[in-house]
């Protein structure tokens, strides 16, 4: 009935901030995010995460750290969208502008969750105290949150 689509995203934190970009087209174009997309076929997914990493903010890290696993779905539609989430407290380069992203930083109390997909506000605290969780989220469309499960897990 379901099937599956393995996403990646990856929040670059720093002390007191965090790394987002504006996407600049495509799904969730408009929105400020983490840095992330699809996973190749023969690619793992920390690798894809690296892959969107470095494509999309032109940053690379050694210390990815899996911090999150939600599923959304969203009515009427037989695609779940499976987003293996990740944090960086440590990166090298340059945020770089690309096609897809605008990077900026924000300041931990400055998110603009009004401008980020609806989930975020919920997860984002658990990501910024570095727990580990495990959602699901129902969507009708892109905006309104029909249904939602976040729990605390010790080890994903
Ligand atoms: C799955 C979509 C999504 C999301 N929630 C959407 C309402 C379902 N929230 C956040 N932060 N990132 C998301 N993606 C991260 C991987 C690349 C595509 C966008």
């Amino acid at each position: 009935m379901f099937t599956r689509k393995l996403l990646t995203l990856v929040l670059v934190v720093q002390p007191g901030r965090v790394l987002l970009g504006m996407k600049k087209r495509g799904f969730g174009a408009g929105k400020w995010n983490g840095f992330g997309g699809k996973v190749n076929p023969g690619e793992s997914i920390e690798q894809a995460a690296r892959r969107e990493l470095l494509e999309e903010s032109g940053l690379t890290t050694n210390t990815l750290e899996k911090i999150g696993n939600i599923t959304f779905e969203f009515v009427g539609e037989t695609e779940l969208m499976d987003v293996h989430i990740y944090r960086a407290d440590e990166y090298d380069g340059e945020p770089t502008e690309s096609e897809e992203m605008r990077p900026q930083w924000f300041d931990i109390d400055k998110i603009p969750y009004g401008k980020m997909w609806a989930d975020d506000i919920f997860w984002f605290p658990l990501m910024l105290q570095k727990k580990k969780f495990l959602g699901y989220f129902k969507f009708h469309g892109h905006d309104v949150i029909l249904e939602q499960k976040l729990n605390e897990v010790q080890q994903l």
